[in-house]
């Protein structure tokens, strides 16, 4: 055919020829390789590579709580507990895995009987830390507790566990991830409801999941880099996969950048939001807290310039965890001590997640009234007193003592809420206000996606993104390939994978013994 291309002509019967890897099969081998040499061990969940501190040792301790109660539960964990439950009990056959039965307790070298409980095997990696695990559900009186105790450390082998062993040996089994330890020492310690959900679901992984999503997708990228350094150049490449891994980091930048922006709600919810209440002297502001804590932490009397020194309370706020703080009434022309107060005062509302501005309803032309109103109230509900994003709630205290009529309509007055500290009148209405502010501030960890709980999460975030920021592949591929490597151990840090002693120890110290 004398239009025939020049070329190799085709050869066998129908023209086919034997494939060459051709440039997509190319890249698939290899970034399949590159993947699989990058990936953290994605499915068996490892906890750090180090083995765990004091493994080999079993540990002992009381896990439940300390002082008299009905039951008391004490664990072992440690290749010795089948041996300690043994020793221990009466018959000395070991129960059945995971089946609670109930057994004579013996001092094993006095022969003492010591109670009737039930005991538990759980012969590992089953079990909470992946080691063998016995425990002990005794009579919750201190002599049976001591008496046991007691006697698990004559059994050979057994010590007492140091704080938070318990929990270090599942991460170090990969029981669970550093996020996830985070949030089981969150749940122990949760005290409100919303506490409690936000712990539970980091518990459950959520950020570790979320982390790890991004870490694939910095691992995809890297392999593509990689693979231009490696083959761009022999055209070997199928087009557009620089591209692509181009638009993956963009997109990852903007979801780094998303959540940075609500890292301090998630700190708020662990550690409480700062609400300080402020206003002219005698407005009721200890009243207000006295209520809102239900307990008298601040004097109240008719006398105005009571309060001087901030005073502070955690209290729980319609289900989130706050810290409330009384201040001094914010006015001019007063002696030292008071002045003192006020300048206290005046820093504190600097600091303020939520500010409860309170004024007398039936006192709103007084001059004090009008200051706080247009130095405080206005330029932070219109937004012009800071760059911070303060929020604000104006409370009109006493309206016991308003005429039928309400108050008198002040044309510059925001919206406010009418209260009672004296009857109470008004107090559900701040109560639902407040949870809308705080749920605002906080983040409702019912819905919306896992929160950043500790200044670490963010620092290691914010790492992450900074690194994505030296991501320039049009420049320098190999610096491109780098900063990949070191936004992807931002992310490893964050969830333990890279893991350092320093941060383990930080915070496996703030478990309790038992745990
Ligand atoms: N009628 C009425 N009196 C109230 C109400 N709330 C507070 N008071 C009274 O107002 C006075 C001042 O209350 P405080 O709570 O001490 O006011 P404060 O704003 O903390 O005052 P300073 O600390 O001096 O700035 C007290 O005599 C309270 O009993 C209210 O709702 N109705
Ligand atoms: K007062
Ligand atoms: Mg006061």
């Amino acid at each position: 055919n004398a239009n025939s291309p020049p070329g190799p002509r085709p050869h066998g019967i129908l023209g086919l020829v034997p494939a060459q890897p051709g440039p997509i099969l190319l890249l698939l081998a290899l970034v399949s390789t590159s993947v699989w040499n990058l990936r953290w061990t994605p499915c068996t969940r490892q906890g750090s590579s180090a083995p765990a501190p004091g493994s080999g040792s079993t540990i002992f301790a009381l896990s439940s709580g300390q002082g008299r109660c009905g039951i008391a539960v004490i664990r072992t964990s440690g290749p010795a507990s089948g041996q300690a439950l043994r020793s221990l009990t009466a018959p000395r056959d070991l129960p059945p895995a995971r089946k609670a039965c109930l057994r004579l307790l013996r001092d094993p070298l006095s022969a003492e009987p010591l109670d009737r409980a039930l005991v538990l095997w759980f012969p590992g990696p089953q079990s909470f830390t992946g080691e063998d695990c016995a425990e002990f559900h005794v009579h919750g009186g201190p002599a049976v507790v001591s008496g046991v105790l007691q006697a698990l450390g004559s059994v050979p082998g057994l010590r007492p566990a140091e704080a938070g062993e318990f929990t270090r040996r599942a991460f170090a089994h990969g029981k669970l991830s550093l996020t996830e330890v985070e949030g089981l020492a969150d749940l122990i310690h949760a005290e409100t409801e919303a506490q409690r959900r936000q712990a539970l679901r980091q518990l459950d992984g959520e950020l570790g999941h979320l982390c790890q999503g991004w870490a694939e997708t910095l691992t995809r990228a890297l392999a593509h880099v990689e693979a231009y350094i490696d083959f761009g150049e022999d055209d070997n490449l199928e087009e557009g996969v620089l591209d692509q891994a181009n638009s993956e980091v963009r997109e990852l930048e903007v979801a780094l950048g998303a959540h940075l922006r609500d890292a301090r709600r998630g700190q708020r919810l662990r550690s409480g939001a700062h609400v300080v209440v402020a206003g002219p002297p005698n407005a009721g502001k200890s009243s207000l807290v006295n209520l809102l804590s239900r307990k008298p932490v601040s004097i109240v009397s008719p006398e105005p310039g009571t309060t001087r020194d901030v005073l502070e309370t955690p209290v729980d706020l319609a289900g989130f965890p706050a810290l409330l703080s009384d201040t001094a009434g914010l006015r001019e022309g007063v002696g030292p001590v008071e002045q003192e107060g006020v300048r206290r005062a005046q820093k504190r509302l600097e600091q303020a997640d939520l500010i409860l501005a309170v004024l007398d309803a039936s006192d709103l032309t007084s001059s004090s009234s009008h200051d706080f109103l247009h130095t405080v109230v206005i330029p932070t509900v219109t937004g012009s007193a800071s760059a911070s994003s303060q929020r604000l709630l104006l409370v009109l205290n006493k309206s016991d003592l308003l005429p039928s009529q309400g108050p008198d309509l002040h044309p510059d007055l925001p919206r406010y809420l009418l209260l009672s500290c004296l009857t109470g009148e008004g107090l559900d209405g701040l109560l639902e206000a407040l949870r809308k502010e705080l749920a605002a501030l906080c983040g409702d960890p019912s819905t919306g996606p896992p929160l950043l709980t500790r200044a670490r999460h963010q620092h290691h975030l914010q790492g992450c993104l900074d690194a994505l920021g030296h991501y320039k592949p049009a420049k320098d591929l190999a610096l491109a390939a780098e900063a990949l490597r070191v936004a992807r151990g931002h992310l490893a840090r964050l969830t333990g994978r890279g893991g350092t002693e320093e941060i383990l120890d930080i915070i496996f110290r703030d478990f309790c013994v038992g745990k």
